[in-house]
């Protein structure tokens, strides 16, 4: 959105449905944008370059010394800011390298967000992806700078910031709607970037998005498997590969509406991050929003690293009425997720 000089875009939370998190290793995902959650950045032209720290997201002014305490333990010491300042250079140098020219003066990025923080529905990546689409207009530079590379621009921002993560968040947020991606290593090194597929989001039953207040490092989550898996861990590598044949399958079961299989397919995707990941550092308040459903019969799993889950109740309303209880008594907020819809425009593709 413009208004006379001011820019103003949104990038929703992302589901991940099937399939992650195999994207960090050249596996598959379907994931799909979710509206129920969102970031927006604003760029005003202005006279210095100036990023504006959040009021509450970037708090650097406390009531009191534990106030300060407290809420470092809760949120961990960083906001959105490095997240724009990182997507600043790396939009430079990639402009740079590829000799896109960069014309207009300086701006005021600023952001805020109603994504649930550091819950795995990607509130870190849909910061950066608003703040891209803000700069790809400011220098009126959109059909430069391919929706397929967006992504990996928007991973670099982070990944310079020592964040261990993954494509899918990102493509889920740039194409909006329901997306299989398959980020197989042979097309990544040729390419750079993934295949990805946009689905008929119709496709999906309805799903329920369950959360809680329990804010987790998705970089510290993964950092250990990371590790093990770029050491030749034959178990993670074997295992990982398990958790992208999901998404796989589940594209063919879609496709098929075999809502029976999708449910064997979720609950095994989150059996499989627990074999790896295990329960230390997947934490106990997740792997109790796991198995709330699941003892209501729901399928369920990890949205993203934790924080959040995605189920399934292959029974119908009944069966989500017994979720929605079930939830409530255990504390844990429960809504249904609705997807986003695509909106790239022409000058995107
Ligand atoms: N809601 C938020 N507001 C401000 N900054 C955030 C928010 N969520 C994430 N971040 C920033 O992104 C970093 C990585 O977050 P991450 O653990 O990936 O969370 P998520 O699962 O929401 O993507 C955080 O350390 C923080 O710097
Ligand atoms: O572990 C996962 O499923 C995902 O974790 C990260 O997402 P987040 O929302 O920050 O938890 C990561 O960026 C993704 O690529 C992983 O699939
Ligand atoms: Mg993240």
């Amino acid at each position: 959105m413009e208004d006379g000089d001011v820019i103003e875009h949104k990038a929703y939370a992302r589901i991940g449905l099937l399939g992650n998190p195999s994207d960090v290793y050249f596996g598959r995902t379907i994931s799909f944008s979710l509206a129920n959650f969102w970031a927006s950045v604003k760029l005003e032209p202005s006279q210095d370059l100036i990023i504006q720290p959040h009021p509450s997201h970037d708090l650097v002014r406390f009531n009191s010394i534990d106030h300060l305490v407290n809420r470092l333990q809760n949120e961990g010491y960083y906001g959105g800011v490095r997240l724009l300042m990182a997507l600043c250079k790396i939009f430079y140098r990639y402009c740079k390298d590829n000799e896109i020219e960069l014309n207009g003066g300086n701006f005021t990025l600023s952001y805020d967000t109603n994504i649930p923080r550091q819950t795995g529905l990607s509130g870190s990546s849909a910061i950066v992806c608003a703040a891209l689409s803000c700069l790809l207009d400011f220098y009126k530079v959109r059909h430069l700078v391919k929706v397929d590379v967006r992504p990996n621009l928007i991973l670099d921002a982070e990944k310079e910031l020592g964040i261990v993560a993954g494509l899918q968040d990102r493509v889920a947020q740039v194409y909006g709607g329901l997306v299989y991606m398959d980020f197989r290593k042979e097309y990544m090194d040729k390419w750079g970037y993934g295949v990805y597929v946009p689905m008929d989001s119709s496709l999906l039953p309805p799903l329920y998005l369950i959360y809680a207040e329990n804010p987790s490092d998705s970089g510290k989550v993964h950092s250990t498997v990371r590790k093990r898996w770029l050491d030749g861990d034959e178990f993670i590598i074997s295992t990982m590969n398990k958790v992208a044949d999901i998404a796989l399958e589940g594209r063919d079961a879609l496709l098929a509406k075999n809502y029976s299989k999708l449910v064997a397919l979720m609950n095994k995707n989150f059996d499989l991050r627990r074999v790896m990941f295990g329960d230390d550092a997947l934490g106990s308040m997740n792997i109790e929003m796991v198995e709330v459903a699941r003892r209501v019969g729901a399928a369920s799993k990890f949205t993203g690293s934790g924080g959040a889950v995605v189920a399934f109740c292959p029974d119908g309303p009944s069966q989500v009425k017994l979720l929605e209880n079930a939830c409530k008594k255990a504390g844990f907020a429960i809504q249904k997720a609705i997807v986003a819809p695509s909106f790239l425009r022409d000058l995107d593709l």
